[in-house]
């Protein structure tokens, strides 16, 4: 596993922007490596904002947008089309936008998909899909890169501090209740997902998020944004106010 390096940005916008381009360099990358790409995404302010921004480059069209798979790292359990939704923000700010091929985008299942209102459902046919597409052998593809939002209580993807789906070592995708930050009923990659990327980007813009990078980096606190990493790479890339708190010994 990498160790985690830190990257500043002056502000937000240059967060989201730097990341989109980024983005770019490592999916162009992979392509050319081994002929196709693979990205997850996350929700939230700063992810979505990272996916308007590569929108709206010109670079973006350096893709292949055709030989990406797009997979989540975590999904509210809304209906399909629910504002709320991460896939409805991620295809209004990207991925409407750019040539993708249909059967290589993985939404997370939904309350009217065919598993019903029954999101440990939706978990293990997320969790068979990921198997589907693995490398021989292993459980989930090898994420080119998983970006991450991290929350202000440090947690990535829908694994909260203190709910059970943070402590899972052995399933890939699981259900997720009383989730603190709003709609309660998620679905999740677990850690031991999340690890299979080859990179992995914690995602962190704000003052809100300083405490929450802080303890990710500290090594003080045994919470979600803390326990992330990469086989070959983890990046934090933040803003100044997100890296309000980072020790010395982290702050670049
Ligand atoms: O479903 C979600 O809300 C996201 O996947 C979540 O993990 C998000 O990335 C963080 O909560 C950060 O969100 P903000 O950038 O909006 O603070």
């Amino acid at each position: 596993m990498s160790d985690a390096e830190v990257i500043l940005h002056a502000d937000a916008d240059l967060l989201a922007a730097a990341t989109a381009a980024r983005i770019v360099t490592r999916l162009t990358e992979a392509q050319a490596a081994r002929g196709s790409a693979s990205i997850v995404l996350t929700g939230g302010g700063i992810g979505t904002a990272v996916l308007a921004a590569l929108a709206r480059t010109p670079a973006r069209d350096a893709v292949d947008w055709r030989r990406v798979d797009v997979w989540w790292g975590d999904e509210r359990f809304l209906p399909t089309g629910d504002a709320e939704r991460n896939e409805t923000g991620a295809r209004a700010a990207l991925l409407d936008h750019i040539d993708l091929d249909p059967g290589r985008v993985h939404p997370m299942p939904a309350p009217d998909g065919p598993d019903g209102d029954d999101p440990a459902a939706g978990a293990l046919r997320y969790a068979a899909e990921l198997r589907a597409r693995a490398e021989a052998g292993g459980t989930v593809p090898s994420f080119d890169v998983c970006l991450l939002g991290v929350g202000p209580d440090a947690h990535v993807a829908s694994l909260f501090p203190g709910l059970p789906a943070m402590k899972e070592r052995e399933r890939t995708v699981v259900a997720v209740h009383d989730a603190p930050k709003p709609p309660p009923t998620r679905i999740s990659l677990t850690l031991p997902a999340i690890a299979a990327a080859r990179e992995v980007w914690a995602l962190a813009s704000g003052e809100s998020k300083a405490e929450a990078v802080g303890l990710a980096l500290g090594g003080a606190g045994e919470v979600p944004a803390a326990a992330v990493r990469g086989r070959e790479r983890t990046l934090f890339l933040v803003d100044r106010a997100a890296a309000r708190d980072l020790p010395g010994t982290a702050r670049p």
